[in-house]
C-alpha cells in the first residue's frame, strides 16, 4: 500500500484527552479517531489490525467447534421484557422508538436474541450440543467512556453461546471455549491470566475472566506465588492467615486498664467520643489499634437492611456480601435510611441493640474477637469492652473482607500477589437461567421438554486492540506482534527525487508484494526524519530503507523491536522477509 494512496493521519503531538499510552499512540499513529465520546472510527490501519484479530478469533472459534452467525443489533423491547432485563438495566441500555413508536433496544449483549432464535429452531436433543457465535457491534451507554477503545459506548464483541442437554455437556463446551480463549490471547501476543470471577447480574455458576496484565487496568488480580489460585479481587478468598485474634491470650489486664476497657471478661461500657467518626480518629482517640475495632457498614441488600461487620483495619467486599446473602444488588444506606431503619447515626453505627429486623452479618475474623470497640448507635458515643457472642447476635458469618497485601493464599497458605488487569474476555456457565426465563426448551430422548443448559463467552475485540498496544509499545510508538501487525514491512525511500533510489524502491515494492508480503510504502516527499519517526510510531515489524547505497543495490533494514540496523542486498529481501 502506498502512503499517498491510503489515509494514515499521523500526529507528532499527544492528543490532550489521551490519558493512556494505547490511547495516545492509537490516535497519533492514525489508527482511530473519535466521532463522539466513546464512539470511534477505525481508520484504514486500525481496521486492518481489527480484521487480523478477528481472523485469529474466527480460526480458534472454528477449532473449538463454534459456528458463526450474525444477530441483529436492533432488538424489540418485548425480547428484553421476556427475560426481565428491560427493567433491570437502566440508562446503560440504549433504547429508541421506531417510526410506529414501538420501543427497541440497541443490543448490549445477545443472550435474549440467541435464546429466542434457538428456541424456535432447535427442538430436539439430537441437535445438541450447539455453540453459536458472532462478532458484532455492541452498545452500552457507559457513564464514563475512557481510554479510547478500552471503554467505549459502541464496541465490537465476539460473543458465543453454547447450548447443551446436560451439565457435563456444558462443562465440555466451557472447557473448549476456555482453551480457545487462551490460544487467541497467546496468538495476539498478550500476557494474560484467566482468573476466577464474579458472575454479577448475569448469574450462573462458574465464571472466569481473562485479564491482560496492564498497570492501567481497572481490575485487580489476586494470584498466589505458589499454587495456581488466581481470582478477581472482588471475590478473592481470604483466610484468618492463621493469626486469628483469640483475645483471651492477647489482652493483658494492665493493657486493658490502659485502654479504658475492663479486663478480658469485663462488661461493655459507653465512652463519650465527641465527633470521633472514622476508624482513624477512633484509634487516635482511644489509643487502640484498628484491629481492636469492629467496623459496621449499613447496607440495603435487595432493599433489605443489613449491617455488615469487618475488623477496623479491613475493607468490606460487597460482592462477597451479595454472594453470602444471594442478593442481586447491595447499596450503602443513606443517612436517612440509617436513622429510619437502624435508629442510628453515620459514624456511630454498631451491632449492639439494633432493631430485630436488621440482619447482622460478620466476617470470619470477628468470630474470635473479644473486648472490641464498636459504634454505640448514638451520636458521639462508642461502646468498649464488647464481646461478639455475648453482646450481639450475628445471623451469618462468612468471608466478607477484601483480600489485602500480606494476606496468605486461602488454598495453600502461599504469598498472595496483586496485579492490575484489563478484562479482555469473560466466560460464564449460565445453566438454565435464560432458557427457563424464556421457556426455551428441547425434547430429550424420553420426549420430555427440558430447558437448554447454556454458557456464554465474550471477548472484547475492540478493547483487545488497546490492551495489545498497552503491552506492546515503547517511547517512540507501537511495536506490533507479528500475527496482527497491519503490514509486515515499512518501506521508506529517503530521497523521492533521486531516480536511483526511486527506481530501486519501486521494484522492491512490486517484488515484495508479488511474494504476498504486505508492504506499507512511504513514498511521500517528506523529510527522512519525519518518515523514520512515523515508522517508529506505526510499529511495523521490519523497516527497509532505500538510501544512499541504492546505487550498489544495498538497502538498510531494522527490526522495530531492535535498535541496531543491518544492510542487505536488495534482491535477498523477499526471501529474508518470508522467513521473518
Ligand atoms: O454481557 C454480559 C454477559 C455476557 C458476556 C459474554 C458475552 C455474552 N454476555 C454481562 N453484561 C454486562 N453489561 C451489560 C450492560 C447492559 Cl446495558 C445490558 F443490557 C446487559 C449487560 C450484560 O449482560
Ligand atoms: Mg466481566
Amino acid at each position: 500500500m502506498r502512503f499517498r494512496q491510503t489515509l494514515i493521519p499521523t500526529l507528532r503531538d499527544d492528543p490532550s484527552d489521551a490519558e493512556t499510552a494505547s490511547h495516545r499512540f492509537m490516535v497519533r499513529a492514525g489508527l482511530i479517531r473519535q466521532l463522539a465520546s466513546g464512539i470511534y472510527t477505525y481508520l484504514p490501519l486500525g481496521f486492518r489490525v481489527l480484521r487480523n484479530v478477528e481472523r485469529i478469533v474466527r480460526e480458534e472459534m472454528e477449532k473449538a467447534g463454534a459456528v458463526e452467525l450474525l444477530l441483529p443489533a436492533l432488538h424489540p423491547a418485548e425480547l428484553w421484557q421476556e427475560s426481565g432485563r428491560w427493567d433491570v438495566y437502566g440508562d446503560e441500555l440504549m433504547r429508541l422508538k421506531d417510526r410506529n413508536d414501538r420501543p427497541f433496544a440497541l443490543g448490549a449483549t445477545h443472550e435474549e436474541a440467541i435464546t429466542a432464535l434457538v428456541r424456535d429452531e432447535v427442538k430436539s436433543y439430537k441437535k445438541l450440543p450447539l455453540t453459536l457465535y458472532q462478532i458484532q457491534t455492541k452498545f452500552r451507554d457507559e457513564r464514563r467512556p475512557r481510554y479510547g477503545l478500552l471503554r467505549g459506548r459502541e464496541f465490537i464483541m465476539k460473543d458465543a453461546y453454547s447450548f447443551d442437554a446436560s451439565q457435563e455437556g456444558l462443562d465440555r463446551s466451557y472447557t473448549r471455549m476456555y482453551d480457545a480463549y487462551s490460544a487467541i490471547f497467546r496468538r495476539c501476543g498478550l500476557s494474560f491470566r484467566a482468573i476466577e470471577a464474579d458472575s454479577g447480574a448475569i448469574g450462573g455458576t462458574d465464571t472466569h475472566e481473562f485479564m491482560a496484565l496492564a498497570d492501567i487496568g481497572e481490575d485487580t488480580i489476586v494470584h498466589c506465588a505458589h499454587c495456581h489460585y488466581a481470582a478477581n479481587l472482588e471475590l478473592a478468598e481470604c483466610t484468618d492467615n492463621g493469626n486469628a485474634h483469640t483475645d483471651k491470650a492477647t489482652m493483658t489486664d494492665d493493657e486493658s486498664v490502659r485502654q479504658g476497657t475492663p479486663s478480658a471478661s469485663g462488661s461493655r461500657q459507653i465512652v463519650e467520643t465527641p465527633d470521633v467518626k472514622t476508624i482513624a480518629q477512633l484509634t487516635r482517640f482511644l489509643g487502640i489499634g484498628a484491629d481492636r475495632i469492629v467496623k459496621s457498614i449499613a447496607l440495603l441488600a435487595d432493599g433489605l437492611p443489613v449491617v455488615a461487620l469487618v475488623r477496623g483495619d479491613r475493607e468490606l467486599n460487597e460482592t462477597k456480601v451479595r454472594r453470602l446473602l444471594g442478593a442481586t444488588t447491595t447499596e450503602l444506606m443513606t443517612e436517612q435510611h440509617i436513622a429510619e431503619k437502624l435508629g442510628s447515626v453515620p459514624g456511630y453505627i454498631g451491632p449492639v441493640g439494633l432493631p430485630d429486623h436488621v440482619a447482622v452479618i460478620a466476617d470470619e475474623e470477628i468470630r474470635g474477637m473479644r473486648q472490641v470497640t464498636v459504634g454505640a448507635n448514638a451520636s458521639d458515643r462508642h461502646l468498649v469492652g464488647v464481646d461478639p457472642e455475648r453482646d450481639f447476635r450475628v445471623s451469618h458469618y462468612g468471608d466478607l473482607r477484601t483480600a489485602s497485601p500480606g494476606d496468605r493464599c486461602a488454598r495453600c497458605g502461599g504469598e498472595l500477589r496483586f496485579d492490575k488487569g484489563i478484562e479482555v474476555g469473560h466466560v460464564f456457565k449460565l445453566g438454565t437461567k435464560y432458557s427457563e426465563a424464556m421457556r426455551a426448551t428441547y425434547l430429550d430422548d424420553t420426549g420430555k421438554s427440558r430447558p437448554y443448559i447454556m454458557g456464554c463467552y465474550g471477548i472484547g475485540v475492540s478493547r483487545l486492540l488497546s490492551a495489545i498496544v498497552e503491552q506492546h509499545h515503547d517511547e517512540a510508538g507501537i511495536v506490533w506482534p507479528t500475527e496482527i501487525t497491519p503490514y509486515r514491512v515499512h518501506l521508506i525511500v529517503v530521497q523521492n527525487k533521486d531516480p536511483v533510489q526511486k527506481e530501486l524502491a519501486e521494484s522492491l515494492y512490486d517484488g515484495l508484494r508479488k511474494t504476498g508480503c504486505e508492504v506499507l510504502y512511504d513514498d511521500r516527499d517528506d523529510r527522512p526524519g519525519a518518515k523514520f519517526a512515523d515508522a517508529d510510531l506505526l510499529g511495523l515489524p521490519l523497516r527497509v530503507t532505500v538510501g544512499k547505497r541504492a546505487s550498489e543495490g544495498i538497502v538498510e533494514c531494522k527490526r522495530r523491536n531492535e535498535s541496531e540496523s543491518f544492510e542487505l542486498e536488495a534482491e535477498r529481501l523477499p526471501d529474508f522477509v518470508r522467513n521473518l
